[in-house]
């Protein structure tokens, strides 16, 4: 049970730090934030809930996924490698593709309401 309890403070951890030394996620903490507001002004569906939540979460799982390949290049690998480039590229490169669709949920998303709430 004490191992259990364990794993969640060592991810809790692991959340504190890459807070702390990762600006993209503090960006992207800022953004949810953000966004979770604008759900609550826009009176989102249960429906509608669930795709915004989800969408954060996949953006911040892949912002933290990232950082820990990027600590894991650099301790294996200081010196400059092809292999290196290639997964941080690859990891910076799900960052990108979860920014993009999250932006693209989040027009479909709000820009109805926006829409609605500008010209009725
Ligand atoms: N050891 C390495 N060998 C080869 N290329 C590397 C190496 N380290 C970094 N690079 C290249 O430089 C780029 C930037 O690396 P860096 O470690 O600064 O990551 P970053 O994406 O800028 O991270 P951060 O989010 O911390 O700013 C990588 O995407 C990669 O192309």
């Amino acid at each position: 049970m004490r191992r259990f309890f364990l794993s969640f403070r060592y991810a809790f951890e692991g959340l504190i730090t890459a807070f702390k030394r990762e600006r993209n996620l503090k960006v992207h903490m800022i953004a949810a934030f953000l966004v979770i507001v604008f759900g609550f002004v826009f009176q989102l569906t249960i429906s509608e809930w669930m795709i915004l939540i989800l969408t954060i979460a996949v953006v911040i799982i892949a912002e933290l996924i990232n950082t820990a390949i990027e600590r894991t290049v650099d301790l294996v690998s200081p010196k400059y490698h092809p292999l290196a480039k290639e997964a941080k590229d690859i990891a910076a490169a799900a960052c990108l593709i979860s920014a993009v669709t999250s932006v693209i949920i989040g027009i479909l998303l709000f820009g109805s309401k926006l829409y609605i709430f500008f010209i009725d």
